[in-house]
């Protein structure tokens, strides 16, 4: 285990902030994402979808520096405030990297909490490069920061998130459909 050398401060609460002493593992794990039967129509994430129309089609762009990296474009129908990106798409982006990067600490995990900064306008047409890293992993709870940039990979922070998401059986993704009647299938059709 390394202890990635990005630790910059962000908006954690006392709920998303690792408690001393918890492990800093790297995001070197598997992808369980690949080995999984129950992730094969992932394509339909609304984050990071090839398939989900008016998704936001986030790109993986690899590991840096102890954090996952990726990057989306803010098309015009991803706009809120006139001209600018909409704020829950922010923190949608933010909930992707951040899950991924949990993801890649090779156990399942679902988004518990997620908090987020805003510090600058993201205007509609600029690209915004993400970061994400992991602050702790206490048991089943993984704490995760990261931020957004616009103008480039180095350009100003825009936004901020800090995250705790929580690690889930593979059967959590299945038990919803099932109790809520809702299948592959049926969603194909
Ligand atoms: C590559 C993939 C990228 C994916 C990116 C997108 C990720 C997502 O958006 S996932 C979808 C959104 N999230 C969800 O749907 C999750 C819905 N919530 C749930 O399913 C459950 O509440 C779940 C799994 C988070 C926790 O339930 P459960 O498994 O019963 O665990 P539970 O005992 O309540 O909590 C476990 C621990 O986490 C803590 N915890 C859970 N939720 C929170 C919270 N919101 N705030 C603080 N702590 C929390 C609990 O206090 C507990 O701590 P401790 O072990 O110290 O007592």
């Amino acid at each position: 285990m390394t202890t990635p050398s990005v630790q910059r401060s962000g908006p954690a609460s006392s709920r998303t902030t690792a408690p001393a002493g918890a492990a800093v593992p790297a995001p070197s794990g598997p992808d369980p994402r690949l080995t999984s039967a129950v992730m094969a129509d992932y394509r339909g994430c609304f984050g990071c979808g090839e398939e989900a129309a008016g998704g936001l089609r986030l790109r993986r762009t690899g590991v840096d520096d102890g954090a996952v990296t990726a990057e989306f474009d803010v098309r015009a129908e991803l706009q809120g405030a006139p001209g600018l990106a909409h704020g829950g798409v922010l923190a949608t982006a933010m909930d992707e990297v951040l899950g991924t990067a949990a993801w890649l600490l090779g156990k399942r995990y679902v988004t518990g909490r997620l908090e987020t900064d805003y510090l600058a306008p993201v205007p509609v047409g600029s690209t915004v490069h993400l970061r994400a890293w992991c602050t702790g992993v206490d048991g089943r709870k993984a704490y995760l920061e990261g931020e957004g940039r616009v103008g480039g990979p180095d350009g100003p922070v825009a936004v901020r998130a800090a995250a705790l998401f929580v690690e889930v059986p593979e059967e959590h993704f299945t038990r919803e459909r099932v109790k809520h009647g809702h299948s592959t299938k049926e969603r194909a059709n």
